[in-house]
């Protein structure tokens, strides 16, 4: 993370321009309060308590008129507009830091709809993107029987689960691989819901990195106390038996 010519940095983009519409909050979720604070401060904490001397770009609605500057602990971060779709505004950060990322920069995109990840699990993540070439992404195995539906609210028929996982965020990628991807995905008419499948289009293979499987992204009404749960169990303030330690 040093800035030593030829060393690598770390960037982190955080996608934060949604308009959380699955919510149905009066503000965006980003904003919504959990545990006393926004949910935008918790997973910004939580990148910084793993990557201190990293710096972030935050992507932010251009109208948006709820952010506080104060939230940030970043030493070094800007604001790039959000886009249309996620993919959008990850690009337009990608954009922002032309002229100053390298090629071989090393950027982890995270939702800021997940502030339950672990310092730990943002470690490994940083670990195994420094020895991948196509970049990793925090995923769990699928742990329910997957169904399909006919498309009129019945089972047509039963996947197997076997080799399917979730995926989650963080996914990291060199700068120049990522810009590359995302370019021509969309270029391409590709729909990119995640970094790692623009990268998969050219051929390559994300590593998986198995992740926790608390580490959810707030997206439906109920995820909010959920969230709340988790970080509370994490912090050993709830049932001791449940407690989670945070050590790599
Ligand atoms: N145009 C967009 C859309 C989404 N995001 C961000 O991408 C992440 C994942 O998106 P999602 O959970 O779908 O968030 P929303 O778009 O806010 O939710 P919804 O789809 O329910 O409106 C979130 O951190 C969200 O803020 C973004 O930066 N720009
Ligand atoms: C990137 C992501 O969080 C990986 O699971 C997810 O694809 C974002 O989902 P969205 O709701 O479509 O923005």
């Amino acid at each position: 993370m040093s800035d030593r010519p030829g060393s690598e940095r770390l960037w982190l983009v955080v996608p934060a321009a949604g308009r959380g519409r699955r919510m149905g909050a009066e503000l965006p979720k980003q904003y919504l309060a959990l545990a006393g604070r926004p949910v935008l401060a918790h997973t910004l904490s939580r990148l910084h308590q793993a990557f201190p001397e990293a710096r972030l770009c935050l992507c932010l609605d251009p109208d948006d008129a709820h952010f506080d500057a104060s939230w940030v602990p970043f030493d070094q971060w800007r604001r790039s507009p959000g886009g249309t779709e996620r993919v959008d505004s990850v690009r337009q950060a990608l954009t922002a830091l032309a002229g100053e990322a390298r090629d071989d920069d090393l950027v982890l995109v995270h939702d800021v709809a997940r502030p339950c990840v672990t310092v730990a699990d943002l470690q490994r993540l940083w670990a195994a993107l420094r020895e991948d070439s196509a970049g990793s992404l925090l995923a769990t195995p699928a742990a329910d029987t997957m169904k399909r539906d006919d498309g009129h609210g019945h089972v047509s028929q039963t996947e197997s689960r076997s080799g399917l996982w979730h995926a989650q965020t963080p996914q990291g990628f060199r700068y120049g691989l990522l810009c590359r991807a995302l370019n021509e995905a969309v270029a391409s008419g590709l729909e990119v819901t995640d970094e790692a499948s623009a990268v998969e289009a050219l051929g390559l293979k994300p590593r998986l990195v198995p992740g926790r499987r608390d580490n959810i992204k707030i997206t439906h009404p109920e995820d909010l106390a959920l969230a709340e749960h988790i970080l509370a169990a994490q912090q050993g303030t709830s049932s001791p038996n449940h407690a989670y330690e945070e050590t790599p």
